[in-house]
């Protein structure tokens, strides 16, 4: 769902799910890669929509490093970098996390219960210069960073570690 809102909203032309190797901020390891590349397969149907590896294939689990490979790899792509609200709310804590917020795009996805968190961040705050009004979020593409953008989309109070402790997955 909010893939979907964040395509029409940020008006993309693609977004890319970069199932990740493992969050360096997570205690427990995820599951096998395979497994989550193809459950995640089955979940989106949707022709702009790609699934990938692409950071196990390029050897990191830290943004930056990703993002800096991706603009290698593909000179003419304006990336921007997707997240929900409560990864905003602790993006501080994140290797070279200025780096990201200078040189990429970013557009966040509210999530229930992490507004003010979000909102009070230290990222908010020391970017809050460069935050777009969401009635522009449309351009955030083609925006120069430092440039983010706030969007409320409906609210769906699900999470990963939820759906698998009612072993939905
Ligand atoms: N319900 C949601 N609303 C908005 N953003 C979400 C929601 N669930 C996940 N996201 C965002 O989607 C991305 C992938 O999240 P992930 O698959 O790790 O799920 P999670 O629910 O955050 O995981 P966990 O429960 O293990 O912390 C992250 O950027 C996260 O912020
Ligand atoms: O680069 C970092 O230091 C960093 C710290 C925490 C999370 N991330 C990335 O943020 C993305 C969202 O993480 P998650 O677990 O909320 O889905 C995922 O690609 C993580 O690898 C990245």
């Amino acid at each position: 769902m909010i893939t979907r809102e964040a395509l029409k909203r940020f008006a993309l032309d693609e977004i890319w799910w970069l199932v990740s190797p493992g969050n360096p901020l997570k205690a427990n390891g995820p599951a096998p890669m395979e497994q989550r590349l193809a459950r995640a397969r089955d979940i989106i149907h949707h022709p702009n929509v790609k699934v990938t590896d692409i950071e196990a294939r390029i050897g990191t689990r830290y943004t930056a490093r990703t993002l800096r490979a991706l603009r290698r790899l593909y000179p003419g792509v304006r990336f921007v970098w997707l997240m929900g609200a409560d990864n905003l709310a602790q993006l501080d804590r994140w290797q070279e996390w200025r780096w990201i917020m200078e040189n990429i795009p970013v557009g966040v996805l509210a999530r229930p219960g992490q507004r003010i968190s979000a909102r009070m961040s230290k990222a908010a705050r020391v970017y809050d210069f460069a935050r777009m009004p969401a009635r522009m979020a449309g351009r955030l593409g083609r925006s120069d960073a430092p440039s983010w953008c706030f969007v409320n989309v409906p609210m769906v109070a699900l999470s990963s570690t939820e759906l698998r402790r009612k072993g939905k997955w």
